[in-house]
């Protein structure tokens, strides 16, 4: 297992694609996963939701059906459960052949079908496994009754890799663990990591009174609140199915579980958002499109895997700043991440581009394990090349338009801009943040028009996108900047301020409690 919270490695019995590839020309791996779950003639949740949503990420998805459910948007209707014999028939013929990534379980309606998954598991061992417990649909109906409780505790559990419970399946799991606050939600979860998974994601679509969507990480040592604000549509069938598949997906890909859990979550609330609009059925909970990223519509781009709140703090790399303080890019960025920086941007100017190329597939490496953005300024190529989460542009480089149509839809794409004019460009043009300043002066970039506290404020007001503030801040003047009254400010982008230190990490621990202390007194 890879120290930075990676998924686990190989098994010495495992066969690898790769080795195919070196005896067999023209071959191409492609990321497998394998659901193990039940049918929603809906479509909206289960099987139906698992192969949609690993088809929008890029996966090939195998399935294997446990039970089929009569089951639309106004609830489940009937369950017919398939014969165990006929389960493991399924299992056999899929799991001999293929070569799965990852293996996602969902409805597992009898003790007898849990069996026969952990019979084939142990005859046919996997990279990775994510065990959604499934129990109860969002209508009410039980999938999977009480009597499957003690074997998910004591075999089950402790084989998955992760496990992603609804407040109601934890309680459950918990015996009857009342969980109704954020604070129950963190109690649970570190209840279910005693049970053996390596990590636990408590869901919180289903938390009563919250404004916001909380997600509850843990992986054994640290806690991580995934939020998003509610979004406020009937169209949320299928949202547990949807989350615990696009983990697998991100996981079958290579992402530790902290970049894959941010990712799924990302991509749950830009579904939702995307359809809540939808009329599908006529019941209360009805589906919602997992193919937003495809749709042709400019602004589809605001549907990428890009939380605004990463914008928190911004660190931009800066290789002048490096030589000078002797240290690695590769080791300024972990120093960063460290000590709290939400997204990086490496900025090389002056770089040779093979050592440029190497130094960003470092980079990216440690921001996927740790579940950091990474962003490459100006430099489209080395973006490509080294698959970063996408790149920065400032006003005399590709036009957005254009950089959009290289990368594709799911690619953040950010652009400095100093106008409200082309702050709406930006927009238009299907960027996903933007970077506005100077604000004040600075010694990184000679000749930068200074736009000042009152400049960003008419900037972010301009602004439909998100903005991140620059230029000459740091831990003496962050907080007049948090503080302008624009909620779309999320953040501000320092390089000076960690790279030109002693110390980075504790620069990045100060400069991150300053800015969570202003953000709070907002
Ligand atoms: N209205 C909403 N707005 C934003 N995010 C939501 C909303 N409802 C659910 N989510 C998110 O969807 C994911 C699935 O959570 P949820 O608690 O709904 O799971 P579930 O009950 O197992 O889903 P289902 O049974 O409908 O498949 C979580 O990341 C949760 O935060
Ligand atoms: C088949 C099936 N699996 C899972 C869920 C949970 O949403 C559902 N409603 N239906
Ligand atoms: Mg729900």
């Amino acid at each position: 297992m890879n120290s930075l919270g990676g998924i686990r490695s190989w098994p010495a019995n495992w066969r690898s694609t790769t080795a195919l590839m070196t005896t067999t020309e023209n071959v191409r791996k492609v990321p497998q996963v394998l659901t193990v779950a039940g049918s929603d003639s809906g479509a909206g949740a289960g099987i139906q939701a698992d192969l949609k949503v690993c088809a929008a990420r890029g996966v090939y998805c195998a399935s294997v059906i446990t039970a089929v459910t009569a089951q639309n948007t106004r609830g489940v209707q009937s369950v017919h459960l398939l014969p165990p014999e006929f389960v493991s028939e399924q299992l056999k013929s899929v799991l001999s052949d293929f070569e799965f990534d990852v293996v996602k379980t969902g409805m597992l309606p009898s003790t007898e079908i849990v069996e026969v998954l952990l019979q084939n598991l142990s005859d046919f061992p996997v990279r990775a496994l994510v065990v959604d417990p499934v129990m109860v649909s969002t209508s009410g109906h039980v999938l999977a009754g009480s009597s499957i409780l003690s074997i998910f505790r004591e075999r089950l559990l402790p084989i998955a890799d992760i496990i992603t419970p609804n407040v109601k399946e934890a309680s459950a799991l918990l015996g009857g663990f009342r969980i109704e606050t954020v604070a129950d939600m963190r109690s649970a979860a570190k209840l279910l990591h005693e049970m053996g998974p390596r990590f636990v994601l408590v869901k919180g679509g289903d938390l009563p009174d919250s404004s916001n969507s909380v997600d509850v990480y843990f992986d054994g040592k640290e806690f991580h609140e995934l939020r998003s604000p509610r979004v406020a549509t009937r169209n949320t069938h299928g949202t547990g199915c949807t989350l615990a598949s696009c983990i697998a997906a991100e996981l079958a890909k290579g992402s530790s579980m902290l970049s894959a859990v941010k990712v799924a979550k990302r991509f749950v609330d830009n579904a939702l958002d995307y359809s809540k609009d939808i009329a599908i059925g006529s019941g209360m909970q009805g589906p919602f499109d997992h193919f937003f990223g495809l749709k042709k519509d400019p602004q589809s781009s605001r549907c990428s895997i890009f939380n605004p709140d990463d914008l928190f703090l911004y660190a931009v790399s800066d290789s002048r700043m490096n030589r000078k303080w002797n240290r690695s890019i590769v080791d300024a960025v972990k120093a960063a991440i460290e000590g709290g920086a939400t997204i990086i941007q490496l900025r090389e100017k002056e770089a040779e581009t093979r050592e440029f190329l190497e130094e960003a597939k470092a980079c990216v490496d440690i921001c996927r394990s740790h579940g950091v953005i990474l962003l490459i300024n100006d430099r489209i190529d080395i973006a490509l090349a080294c698959n970063a989460d996408g790149v920065h542009v400032g006003q005399s480089d590709l036009p957005v338009d254009l950089v959009r149509s290289l990368l594709g839809p799911d690619k953040i794409i950010g652009v400095s801009c100093k106008t409200p004019e082309q702050a709406h460009q930006a927009w238009k043009d299907g960027a996903d943040y933007i970077g506005s300043g100077g604000v004040f002066p600075t010694n990184t970039k000679a000749n930068n028009r200074t736009i000042g506290l009152d400049g960003l404020k008419e900037v972010c007001d301009a602004s439909k996108l998100p903005v991140v503030a620059i230029g000459g801040i740091g831990i003496s003047n962050a907080e007049s900047v948090m503080q302008i009254d624009a909620p779309n400010l999320k953040g501000v982008a320092v390089v000076s301020a960690l790279f030109d230190q002693d110390c980075v990490l504790t620069q990045a621990k100060k400069l991150h409690k300053t800015l969570k202390e202003s953000k709070r007194e907002i």
